[in-house]
């Protein structure tokens, strides 16, 4: 079962070709599209919603046809919308209200649903506050309770996580989660984020220049990019801390290799090491390691992600399709003629 299906999709404007023949399916779940700035993600929403005809190609959601059911689309799927929309002098609880009644919803029940969406995104307190004096993080609260409010089948979200701190976008992504995971309802979540989306996802499509780069499952994506960047100080015993913990990383049996440049061409570091993610208890060694040379600890992280990684990967497996059967990459070949390589990092 599918709840998105777009074939060779297109959205040509005069100066931009903003979708290229984009064909993926995605499944009931949670679904991160990633792409840079200016990658079509936007404009695929929007496709999908039935507010913006395609130029080429066919799009179904929830078994309907874009081009044919917009209206009976929005009924059963929610939208947030990437920008501020929301308006400063009325209170959550109106809007949201507003909202539910937009969307057909009776009095009584825009009502007692407004009061439940918004306890669900952690507003209840604040919700007949003005939206004027709301931090950004409320305001994406708010516009997530909207797009809750009737009941969807399917949520919309556009960059839900837009101008937030790395507390806010936890708390967000984490709201993300269990609006499928308490609700049943599918989620596709946009964001230029790809570690991000890792985390929250079930399932991951990455597109650039409106083309399809690649469509699996998380955990593929996950077991084929991790590792661990490590930084650490020189000292006396150990002038060239990195070599010495490199030696000593080594003899711990860890697959280890210097950062240097990336394949991307962007700039590396000689004093970051990359060390396999073997398991969890990785972590564990490395900070051993490091406090037995008595060498001091400037960062340890899970190393970011580039679009780039996400080219050499599909090279390596020769374009497969994901174990589930849905993925039809465009291929590496069509997708690195645009220019957004390596825009794409991890949270
Ligand atoms: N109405 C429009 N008229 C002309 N060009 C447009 C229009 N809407 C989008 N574009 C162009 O289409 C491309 C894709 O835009 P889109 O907004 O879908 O990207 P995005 O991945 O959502 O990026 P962002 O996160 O920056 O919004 C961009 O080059 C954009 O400038």
């Amino acid at each position: 079962m599918t709840v998105i299906a777009t074939e060779s999709l297109s959205k040509r404007f005069p100066r931009v070709t903003a979708l290229d023949r984009l064909s993926v399916d995605i499944a009931p779940g949670v679904t991160g599209l990633v792409g840079a700035n200016g990658a079509g993600k936007s404009t695929l929403i929007k496709i999908l919603l039935g507010l913006s005809p395609a130029s080429e190609g066919r799009a179904s959601v929830l078994g309907l046809d874009v081009a044919k059911d917009g209206s009976a689309i929005r009924e059963s799927v929610g939208y947030m919308p990437e920008h501020d929309c929301l308006p400063p002098d009325v209170s959550a609880t109106e809007f949201v209200v507003h909202m539910a009644r937009m969307s057909g919803l009776p009095p009584s029940a825009a009502r007692e649903r407004t009061a439940d969406t918004l306890r669900h995104v952690g507003l209840y307190e604040e919700r007949y506050r003005p939206m004027g004096g709301y931090s950004t993080g409320m305001k994406q609260r708010v516009k997530l309770a909207q797009a809750l409010v009737h009941d969807p089948r399917l949520v919309l979200l556009d960059e839900p996580t837009n101008g937030l701190d790395p507390v806010g976008r936890d708390e967000m992504l984490g709201l993300i989660r269990r609006v499928h995971t308490d609700f049943g309802i599918s989620v596709l979540v946009t964001s230029h984020l790809l570690g991000e989306l890792e985390r929250t996802c079930d399932h991951v499509v990455v597109i650039d220049g409106g083309k399809l780069l690649r469509s699996s499952s998380t955990s593929d994506f996950t077991q084929a990019t991790a590792s661990l960047a490590v930084e650490v100080t020189d000292t006396t015993d150990h002038p060239d801390g990195t070599k010495a913990l490199r030696t000593a990383l080594d003899l711990a049996g860890l697959t280890v290799q210097p950062a240097g440049r990336g394949a991307d061409g962007a700039p590396g570091s000689d004093h970051v090491l990359l060390v396999d993610l073997a398991s969890e208890e990785t972590y564990d060694t490395v900070r051993d390691t490091i406090a037995d040379l008595g060498l001091g600890l400037v960062r340890m992280e899970q190393r970011r992600h580039r679009i780039a990684e996400i080219f050499r990967s599909d090279d390596d497996a020769d374009a497969p399709d994901a174990p589930d059967g849905k993925t039809k990459p465009a291929g590496p070949a069509g997708a690195s003629a645009h220019g957004n390589g390596g825009a794409v990092d991890a949270a």
